[in-house]
């Protein structure tokens, strides 16, 4: 899975934030005036110690009260606009965020099986989990630095150069400092923090494994292997973290240096301007205040450089995602087609180099005509199934689609939510009417009886079991809300067991009334009542025609179905 650069992080935030520049243009007004609020107070104590010496303060004590003043009202409207922008810019970010993480689960979505797989689920579900929440844990600390460090470092430089360009030459003299640092810690940070994300995403995906295949570890006695590996990936995220911290502590180092030039710049600049009688001591004293409370802002954000750069990394990892190659849509050449069609050209697929899954298929379904593909173990048909359902593209050939289409498998995913919210994912504004309907149709009206609750039941693995049928009726009843042109049903009645294997052959019959249906058949029964039966052997297809007449001729099908005829439950 890709990781994107600062780059295109960037242009993918940006085209998240369009469409918010006013948002945005009202958050730097409001941000500077806030800025510009708080240099007031600094240069108020100036003018106290310059009228102290000159008498001023003593003689007219309005005067102390006015700047007092002055002080206290900027202090309170510099705090009020500062949670104002920080507010507002933490919203601003919030949501470009959440359209960033919704665009990374709507192209991982859509991303080609096989390529989630070759980079394994562990990289996915790190970068949905880790790098989301390392994204939202930088948050509360770099945007408030972000929105006031930026807009206070540049008011203040123009405050200072009011009072007298010396002091700002200074400031601008420990800028470079301070940049040199910050270069220094940017130039071998990002790398570590990737190191570090990517090391994250390997001990994710370890643990990941293990615990999947927990049965066969302790079958095999893996475990000490297996601890050894997780171990193993676990010290190579603390060997990462350490050496994050190392280059950390080099660059706070560096920061204080730079402190430390800047503070004694200004007092030697101060000591001669005020020697030499071109400055006073109040414009000194307000130039020292004016840096020193400099030091907040700027240490916050080199401090917070530390998260933006952890935050960038993920932010890298989220958007690679974005950026990664969707599948592509195979709309081309039967764009004129009627909904429901299907093409297969010259199909050769394979999972493993050197052997073809799929070899040559040549496979054309109309709109509306059901389909039926038989065939022994192993001789392709979930392969052909997946590929016309686009779960995986093929290696030669194209597959060539025309209507939105819906794929059963024999795995229903049951949610942990109530029955109805199972079925209103396939259609969201279904109403209850409908819902029941659909259910009455797969033959499942008793289920909605069967609970306690009715369609308000929890179901899933947290509420009320269902039966491995009743699943595959809570699939079927999905497809009649989806309402898709084309249906594909992958062993998807197989579970039924024979007591309930008419009913659930029944309610797939219902739904594919009106569409096209490929059916990879389990029982010959269901091949019986198909339009047209294709029979795979060895990857390829070996006859096909109407079951009338495939079961007429002398061949392979003829010979199945004889069997089959013969002695019913015994499949293929
Ligand atoms: N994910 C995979 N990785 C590697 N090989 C696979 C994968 N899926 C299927 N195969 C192989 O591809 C070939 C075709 O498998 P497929 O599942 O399409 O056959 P099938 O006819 O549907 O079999 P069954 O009736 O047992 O489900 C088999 O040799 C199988 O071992």
């Amino acid at each position: 899975m890709p990781v994107a650069n600062a780059r295109t992080v960037w242009r993918e935030a940006r085209r998240s934030l369009a469409g918010r520049r006013w948002q945005l243009a009202a958050l730097a007004a409001v941000l500077t005036a806030a800025a510009a609020a708080g240099i007031v107070s600094p240069l108020a104590l100036g003018a106290v110690v310059d009228g102290a010496k000159s008498g001023v303060t003593s003689g007219d004590p309005a005067f102390v009260w006015m700047l007092g003043g002055w002080m206290a009202s900027s202090i309170l409207l510099g705090a009020l606009l500062g949670a104002v922008g920080v507010i507002g810019a933490s919203r601003l970010i919030e949501l470009t965020l959440a359209d960033l993480r919704e665009r990374m689960v709507d192209t991982a979505f859509r991303l080609p099986q096989a390529r989630v797989e070759r980079a394994g689920t562990g990289d996915l579900i790190s970068r949905a989990g880790d790098d989301v929440a390392v994204v939202a844990e930088a948050i509360p600390s770099v945007v408030p630095a972000l929105a006031g460090s930026f807009f206070t470092i540049a008011v203040t430089i123009v405050g200072m150069a009011v009072i007298d360009p010396w002091y700002a030459l200074v400031l601008l003299v420990v800028v470079p400092v301070h940049a040199l640092a910050v270069r220094g810690y940017l130039r071998h940070a990002p790398q570590v923090y990737a190191g570090e994300r990517a090391a994250m995403a390997d001990r994710a995906q370890h643990l990941l494994d293990s615990l999947r295949g927990l049965e066969s570890v302790r079958a095999y006695g893996l475990a000490v292997d297996h601890i050894g590996r997780i171990a193993r990936v676990s010290w190579a995220v603390a060997g990462w973290t350490m050496r994050a911290r190392a280059i950390q502590n080099v660059f706070f180092a560096r920061l204080n240096v730079a402190e430390l030039l800047g503070m004694g710049g200004l007092l030697v600049v101060g000591f001669v301007l005020v020697s030499n009688g071109s400055g006073s001591i109040g414009g000194t004293t307000a130039a020292m205040l004016l840096f020193l409370r400099l030091f907040g802002p700027i240490n916050e954000l080199l401090f917070v450089v530390d998260d933006l750069q952890s935050a960038l990394a993920s932010l890298g990892r989220i958007v690679g995602v974005i950026t990664a190659e969707p599948r592509s849509r195979p709309a081309h050449g039967v764009s004129t087609a009627p909904p429901g069609t299907v093409r297969l050209t010259g199909v050769t697929h394979s999972y493993v180099e050197g052997h073809d899954a799929l070899r040559d298929i040549q496979l054309e379904l109309s709109p509306g005509e059901t389909v039926a593909v038989v065939g022994a173990s192993g001789t392709g048909k979930s392969t052909l199934a997946a590929l016309v359902a686009g779960v995986h593209e093929p290696v030669v050939g194209s597959v060539q689609r025309k209507g939105s289409l819906v794929l059963v498998t024999q795995e229903v995913h049951v949610f942990d939510a109530t029955l109805r919210a199972n079925l209103t994912l396939a259609r969201a504004d279904a109403s209850d009417t409908m819902v029941l309907d659909a259910l009455g149709r797969v033959g499942a009206s008793r289920l909605v009886s069967r609970l306690a609750g009715g369609l308000d039941e929890p179901v899933g693995s947290a509420g009320t079991p269902l039966t491995p049928a009743e699943e595959q009726q809570l699939a079927l009843a999905r497809v009649l809300l989806a309402d898709p042109e084309l249906v594909i049903l992958d062993e998807a009645t197989a579970e039924g067991g024979s007591r309930d294997a008419d009913r659930l052959d029944r309610a797939a019959a219902e739904v594919g009334r009106g569409r096209t249906v490929l059916i990879v058949a389990h029982r010959l029964s269901q091949a019986a009542t198909a339009d047209r039966v294709v029979l795979m052997h060895n990857g390829r297809i070996q006859e096909q025609g109407t079951h009338a007449d495939l079961a007429a001729a002398d061949g392979a099908y003829a010979r199945l179905w004889k069997a089959w005829s013969r002695d019913p439950p015994a499949v293929q």
